[in-house]
């Protein structure tokens, strides 16, 4: 899956897609006693429009928090998120929600996100039409079969069946089908393909990286797994304990880590693999 080169355009000055500052957030402790938990401490990072940045880090370091908050289904404690030039933190209820419009998001498990009791067909359709995006039933059916036919699901053979009726895979890409049908200038992807086995994963990303293509979207792809980063993303940020450790590009992360904790990362990549 070789990637196009990605031009850096933070370097020439352009506008960030979306930027984040200093943002934090504290859950409170278990039972309620002890002292809260801060699980984001003054995270700050940008994402180029187009561009797939990587958030890696041990479980519990705080990327699906950074995922969820930004996707508007958590709030930060603290810190600011402008999205195209907005702070959504200043955006009244609505507007919020209007300016999230073009930011889909995929998780981990498709049961998640895919109702048991909705077919395929509505399944994919229900962002438009949440967002109200379509004009007519026929161009909602258009749109939902192109989103099927994008990620390889013939909507002849699919467009009527239950999730339950699907394999892992097909789960998954039934979520890509309904994030990307909207086309989604940012599209946040939570561990999408742990889930899954080895050759099914590249499949995945590789389903993800030419619709990425298509539709321009930049990608915050969010895994335990540095190794899958290698070759899907144009930068990566290192989080450890809410905070990041080191950013930079796949290449220079892996090959030459300044911080301890990215060397870290890397060893247990090696024994894992060894
Ligand atoms: N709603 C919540 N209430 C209390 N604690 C939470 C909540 N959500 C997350 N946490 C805690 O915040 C910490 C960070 O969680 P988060 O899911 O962001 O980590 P992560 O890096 O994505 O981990 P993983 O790779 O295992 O998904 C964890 O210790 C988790 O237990």
């Amino acid at each position: 899956m070789p990637r196009v080169k990605f031009r850096d355009g933070a370097a020439l000055g352009e506008p960030a897609l979306l930027s984040v500052k200093d943002l934090k957030k504290s859950y409170p402790s278990a039972g309620g006693g002890g002292r809260p938990q801060n699980v984001l401490k003054g995270v700050s990072f940008h994402v180029m429009p187009q561009e797939t940045v990587g958030i890696v880090g041990v479980s519990g370091a705080g990327k699906s928090t950074i995922g969820r908050i930004i996707a508007n289904l958590e709030q930060a404690d603290g810190g600011s998120i402008h999205y195209l030039n907005r702070d959504l933190a200043r955006l009244h209820r609505k507007r919020r929600r209007e300016a999230g419009q073009s930011i889909s998001v995929v998780f981990q498990d498709p049961y998640e996100f895919l109702s048991p009791r909705m077919k395929v067909e509505q399944l994919v359709a229900e962002p438009l039409v949440i967002r109200k995006e379509h004009r007519d039933k026929e161009e909602l059916r258009a749109r939902t079969h192109q989103a099927l036919a994008d990620v390889s699901l013939d909507p002849g053979k699919y467009a009527l069946r239950y999730p339950h009726e699907l394999s892992g895979g097909e789960r998954q890409r039934v979520g890509l089908a309904r994030a990307f049908v909207s086309r989604p200038r940012l599209l946040i992807a939570d561990e999408p393909t742990s889930m899954l086995d080895a050759s099914l994963r590249l499949e995945l990303l590789a389903c993800m990286t030419e619709l990425q293509r298509k539709y321009g979207t930049a990608i915050i792809f969010i895994t335990h797994d540095l190794a899958l980063t290698y070759r899907f993303c144009d930068r990566l940020i290192v989080l450890d304990e809410g905070r990041i450790a080191e950013e930079g590009t796949p290449d220079r992360l892996i090959d030459h880590p300044r911080h301890p904790f990215t060397r870290s990362l890397i060893d247990a990549l090696l024994e894992f693999h060894r």
